[in-house]
């Protein structure tokens, strides 16, 4: 089937928009004119009706849903209210993800599962919900998921992290086999040291800091909107024969080894 153009004003899903990368995401398709729907967490609303406000000025018209990813429940009620309100997405963006720096002894049965389920099973639920009626609806249509450059790589502090970023990546190269014949394409991005809250505490440390940057041959550590451009330009037309993509986003750091 060929891909069809998608029809403007776009419909678009940012899971875990309230902040950081789903934030600067959010604001660049509402860039485009996009209805954008802007999801968050329990007790994040405050961050969401920020992003809501850049949406609106860049042009775009959010939706603010509340719904952890990690819920069944919650993702099935957020695919409730999103088809009533705007009927079917034309971009999903499965960013929603969290990162809790431990050691592995130190991670016990329920961080894992929590790590797991944001991450790796919010990516299932959420594609799964939103992609039934996408499929439904006939116009084709992008998925769009936030991996990491830790899935390529591992992280001494990240053993229950890493490991669902890989995941991510896997289920996009599955997911674009049996949903491409629905001219729906399945991608990853595979960010690399991105300024945001997720690395707050971390970065505190100078020393990595420094390493991090001596790694990357731009120069510099990635900003939010370094990412939310690479995830609208994959939702473009022109991208429409990618599908089961690794796409690295990271300034050079990976291959940047000697
Ligand atoms: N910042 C970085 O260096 C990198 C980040 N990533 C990925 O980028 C994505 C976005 O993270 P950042 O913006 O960097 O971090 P962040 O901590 O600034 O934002 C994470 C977002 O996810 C949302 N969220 C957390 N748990 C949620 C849940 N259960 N349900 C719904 N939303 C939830 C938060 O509300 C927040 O908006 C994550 O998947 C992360 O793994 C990947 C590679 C590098
Ligand atoms: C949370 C990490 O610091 C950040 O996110 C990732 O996926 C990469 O490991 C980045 O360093």
């Amino acid at each position: 089937m060929n891909v069809p153009v998608p029809q403007a004003p776009r419909t678009v899903l940012v899971t875990g928009s309230a902040r950081g990368i789903g934030r600067a995401t959010a604001a660049r398709f509402g860039r485009e004119g996009a209805r954008v729907v802007v999801n968050h967490p329990p007790g994040e609303r405050g961050f969401a009706q920020e992003t809501a406000e850049l949406v609106t000025a860049a042009g775009g018209t959010p939706l603010v849903v509340e719904a952890d990813v990690a819920d069944p429940d919650a993702v099935t009620a957020m695919a409730r209210t999103v088809h009533d309100t705007w009927g079917s997405l034309d971009v999903l963006v499965n960013n929603a993800g969290i990162c809790p720096f431990a050691d592995f002894f130190d991670i016990d049965v329920a961080l894992w599962d929590r790590v797991q389920h944001v991450n790796l099973r919010g990516v299932f639920l959420v594609t799964q919900a939103f992609t039934r009626a996408m499929v439904e609806a006939g116009r084709g249509g992008r998925v769009l998921s936030v991996s990491s450059i830790s899935a390529w790589v591992g992280g001494s502090q990240q053993v229950h992290y890493c490991t669902t970023k890989a995941g991510i990546s896997s289920l996009m190269k599955s997911l674009a086999i049996v949903l491409g014949p629905h001219g729906i394409t399945c991608n990853a991005v595979l960010p690399g040291a991105i300024a945001t809250d997720i690395n707050k505490d971390d970065w505190t440390d100078t020393a990595k800091v420094d390493y991090f940057r001596s790694r990357i041959p731009v120069g510099r550590m990635g900003e939010p909107a370094d990412v939310a451009g690479v995830l609208w330009l994959l939702s473009q037309p022109e991208s429409a024969y990618m599908n089961g993509s690794d796409v690295l986003v990271d300034g050079g750091m990976f291959v940047n080894l000697q």
